[in-house]
């Protein structure tokens, strides 16, 4: 499997993604990193038909711009920011809507996530972090080859962080799996390959390993250190601004 984008896309007059080109297949974890405004989510709903760019979003080889909805549900999925849902949906009627368009199996995806349990709990009785697995539950029951995840541990405790980190992890061997994610350091823990995004364009793109503090002072603006501790690669930033 293998998504492969070459996207522009404007706000009105404004150029957000500036003919970016990014590729992504099945057995990497692929994470998108940069400052606030780079234009991350922008490139990703690009990728899910949400917005309609310039250029051409394939995966295996199909043209997804050109794809009806219900087509493209069944190849690739968006799971948003988290925001809470003020709806009364229990979990399993919520993760059901993933599952609609395309008839995927909800319980299989519940277990995933491990909310099978809580599957009869309403949905506004999760706490963020569960609600992000149910994000995510929702996204595995439309059963795509891609899922496409925009800051799944932005509103986490760093156990749920890498709960979710550990979750993608293990779905990279049946999906492809592009995550945004502001935190650098789950982003060298656990991506397989890096894309470093700045004003709309590819700053930088490499293994995890292969990235110098040079880089992520340059396109956040800050000083760093990457520092090796037990062989994990921790970036620290210089937390007074110089
Ligand atoms: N609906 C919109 N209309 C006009 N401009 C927008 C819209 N959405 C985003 N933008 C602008 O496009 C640029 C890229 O935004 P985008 O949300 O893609 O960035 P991002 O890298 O995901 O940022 P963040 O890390 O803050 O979520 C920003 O300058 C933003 O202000």
């Amino acid at each position: 499997m293998r998504l492969f984008a070459r996207v522009s896309y404007s706000y009105g007059q404004r150029e957000v993604l500036k003919d970016l080109e990014i590729e992504a297949r099945r057995g990497e974890l692929l994470a998108i990193i940069g400052p606030n405004g780079a234009g991350k989510s922008t490139l990703l709903k690009s990728l899910v038909g949400i917005l309609k760019p310039i250029g051409k979003v394939e995966l295996d080889g199909k043209d997804l711009l050109s794809l009806k909805p219900a087509e493209r549900a069944r190849l690739i999925t968006y799971v948003p920011q988290s925001s809470f849902p003020e709806f009364a949906f229990t979990v399993e009627e919520f993760v059901e809507m993933g599952s609609y368009m395309t008839g995927g199996s909800v319980e299989e995806a519940l277990k995933k996530v491990g909310l099978w349990e809580r599957r009869r709990d309403r949905i506004t009785t999760l706490s963020g972090g569960e609600f992000q697995l149910a994000l995510i539950a929702r996204a595995l029951a439309q059963g795509s080859r891609a899922v496409l995840l925009d800051e799944p541990t932005s509103h986490l405790d760093v156990n749920h962080a890498l709960t979710v980190m550990e979750l993608l992890r293990g779905l990279k061997a049946e999906k492809i799996i592009i995550t945004v994610l502001h935190d650098v350091n789950l982003a060298l823990e656990y991506a397989d390959r890096l894309v470093v995004m700045k004003d709309g364009e590819k700053f930088w793109e490499g293994k995890p390993g292969e990235i110098t503090p040079d880089v992520l002072e340059r396109v956040y603006g800050i000083r760093a250190k990457i520092v090796e501790v037990d062989s994990h690669r921790v970036f620290i930033p210089e937390l007074a601004k110089v």
